[in-house]
């Protein structure tokens, strides 16, 4: 199957073009590969396919006019959608977006979190293809997106097989980054994905860019505790998380030694030193766009799934509260949250 399939009959739609799908919609569009992006932000839309997208940052700087609609005035059926909407969002999205999917179209999540479950509950499992995402962006204005720096771009089937048509997805877009792979079992990668994001949504406790974070010696112990208790719900759930872009799952489980995990911590901070994105989304939502985060929808996730297998993860709850007290504006973003949530840990897992 040829990636050219997919938009043979209908332009892709991009579901979501914030900072995600904006990147993704603005330089498929500038490779010339038909696209639609779809938003509920009127103006970002109306900039988009007038003035055009701008990209900014260290990546990649053009202008690129986007066709672009919001739902409302979204007509037809189409073949291939890539949903890139904030995980909270995919519910009332799919809803939207049930009635343009085809008989043999996919829904591609390129989200973090599981969402694809939730996903193939509304589509359909066999619509459904799962993305691991982890280039940086920021949605800066309407019609301005920053593109921070690459990062891993790996799509997989819900189960395990590499397909001719997830082939065709990644090669797709590899016109967005030509790094783009579709991989046999994407669940090791998605799973390494939280472990990873539950160290960005530390990191979010405070101010300090990423890097600074990631790379304090006085915060490694919550780093430690957290990525491993997240790799060991994986493993309840029957998944050996696998790592990208500087995160080894492996240098985090119980037995390895400090040197490892501060290796895999010194070159995750090295992946954002020179980034265009210096914090998180997570960050961006509570600092910038002072609105709810994933969390609930991602860590929560992780803290069902160890509940449904008879235990808790107690750690990624405190994570969870932490960033709720600052969601309601009863916690300050500190550097303090994390030097007090590091000592906290290390209390507890004394004897
Ligand atoms: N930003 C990043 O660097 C990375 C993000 N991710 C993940 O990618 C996903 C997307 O995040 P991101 O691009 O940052 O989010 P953004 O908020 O920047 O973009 C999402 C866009 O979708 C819009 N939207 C919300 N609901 C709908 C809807 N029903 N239909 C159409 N559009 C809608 C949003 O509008 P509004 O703002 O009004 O809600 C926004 O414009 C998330 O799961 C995130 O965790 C993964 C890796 C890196
Ligand atoms: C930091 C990043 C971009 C991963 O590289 C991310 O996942 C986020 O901001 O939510």
């Amino acid at each position: 199957m040829a990636a050219s399939q997919w938009y043979a009959h209908s332009p892709i739609l991009i579901w979501g073009g914030g900072a995600i799908g904006g990147c993704v919609a603005a330089l498929l569009a500038r490779a010339g590969v038909p696209v639609k992006m779809v938003d509920i932000v009127a103006d970002h839309v109306q900039a988009s396919r007038t003035g055009g997208l701008r990209i900014e940052g260290p990546v990649v700087q053009c202008t690129q006019r986007v066709d672009a609609a919001t739902p409302a005035e979204l007509r037809g059926r189409h073949d291939c959608i890539l949903l890139a909407v904030k995980a909270q969002h995919t519910r009332a999205a799919l809803t939207q977006l049930l009635a343009h999917l085809s008989d043999d179209g996919v829904v591609v999540s390129l989200q973090n979190g599981l969402n694809e479950t939730l996903i193939a509950g509304s589509v359909g499992a066999h619509r459904t293809v799962a993305g691991c995402v982890n280039f940086a962006a920021d949605y800066l204005a309407p019609g301005r997106i920053g593109y921070g720096n690459r990062g891993a771009l790996k799509l997989g089937e819900l189960r395990p097989g590499l397909t001719p048509r997830v082939t065709a997805l990644a090669e797709l877009l590899r016109a967005f980054d030509g790094d783009t792979t579709a991989v046999p079992d994407i669940w090791p990668f998605k799973w390494g994905k939280l472990a990873y994001g539950s160290l960005l949504f530390a990191t979010a406790l405070a101010n300090e860019p990423m890097s600074e974070s990631l790379a304090d010696p006085q915060h490694r112990p919550l780093f430690v505790a957290l990525a491993r208790e997240v790799i060991g719900v994986a493993d309840l759930a029957g998944v050996q998380p696998l790592g990208f872009d500087g995160f080894d799952p492996a240098a985090f489980r119980a037995g390895a030694s400090a040197a490892a995990a501060a290796h895999s911590l010194d070159r995750m901070a090295q992946h954002y030193r020179h980034s265009g994105k210096q914090r998180s989304g997570v960050w961006r939502d509570l600092a910038v766009r002072q609105r709810r985060t994933e969390v609930d929808s991602q860590m929560g996730e992780i803290v069902r799934i160890a509940q449904s297998r008879g235990t808790n993860a107690p750690i990624t709850e405190q994570l969870i509260r932490r960033v709720h007290e600052i969601e309601e504006r009863r916690r300050d973003m500190a550097r303090a949250n994390l030097v007090e949530f590091a000592a906290a840990v290390q209390a507890w897992a004394a004897p």
